[in-house]
């Protein structure tokens, strides 16, 4: 078993799928702003306890943004070209539930490339909680899945999981910076080995190992 032997030129290009590509800098600071402010939304509606009225009167007014906003919608699959620091590339769904730049739903957990293999921070809140306090499982599971997936495009070239275990060690609290860390261990043929880490204050709380299978480009 070897480890980072697949150049990085063997990425392919989405375009070449019919997958529309946009650039991460072409993203309006107006859609930026927008998905921040829906970010917040979504814990303030999941947390509220206002009237009735209130309530109501909220209902409607994002039915009617929902409506607008619906009258032109991306092409399903449409990618996210990111310049990373040290200048690699890497390419994302743009609505990625993890790190989509467009997803009011994804944290978002943001991965640089390291000469280890990806690094990122982020702090949840509520709208990820399992039990009291702490991120749901499913969550970190998540974000294990993100990195290791990343590591793995980034040392290999991409594909997709058919394993992941994780190792939940100690409850991964809300409200507190996390650290995931992810790196490739070896590669065999389209295989790629990977671990990855969530710490809080250094101490570990879940740990990943995964099996990624490189997609075979034609
Ligand atoms: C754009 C960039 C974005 C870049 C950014 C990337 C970040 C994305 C992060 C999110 C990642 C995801 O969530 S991905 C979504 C969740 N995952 C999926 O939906 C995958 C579903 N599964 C599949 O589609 C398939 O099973 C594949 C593609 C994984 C493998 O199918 P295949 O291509 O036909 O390959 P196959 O011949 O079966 O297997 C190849 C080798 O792997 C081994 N193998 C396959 N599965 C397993 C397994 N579960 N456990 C052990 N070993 C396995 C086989 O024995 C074989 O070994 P040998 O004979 O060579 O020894």
């Amino acid at each position: 078993m070897t480890v980072n032997t697949q150049p990085a030129t063997e990425r392919p290009d989405p375009r070449a799928f019919g997958l529309p590509v946009v650039e991460q800098a072409e993203i309006p600071s107006e859609l930026r702003s927008l998905v921040a402010r829906v970010h917040d939304l979504i814990d303030a509606v999941a947390n509220t306890e206002v009237d009735g009225d209130t309530l109501a009167e909220a209902a409607a007014t994002v039915e009617g943004l929902t409506d607008r906003l619906n009258v032109a919608r991306r092409q399903i699959g449409t990618m996210v070209l990111r310049e990373l620091p040290g200048g690699d590339t890497e390419y994302g769904t743009i609505t990625n539930v993890v790190s989509g730049d467009t997803n009011p739903a994804a944290p978002p957990l943001f991965l640089d490339a390291t000469e280890e293999g990806v690094r990122g921070e982020v702090t949840l809140n509520t709208v990820y909680q399992g039990p009291p306090g702490l991120v749901h499982g499913g969550w970190i599971a998540a974000m294990l899945d993100q990195a290791v997936g990343s590591a793995s495009s980034l040392a290999t070239s991409p594909g997709l999981t058919a394993r992941l275990e994780v190792d939940y060690r100690r409850p991964t609290p809300l409200f507190t910076p996390l650290e995931v860390v992810a790196r490739v261990t070896g590669t065999e043929r389209r295989k790629v080995y990977v671990t990855g880490e969530i710490r809080v204050n250094g101490e570990v709380t879940a740990e990943a190992t995964a099996l990624m299978v490189r997609v075979e480009v034609p």
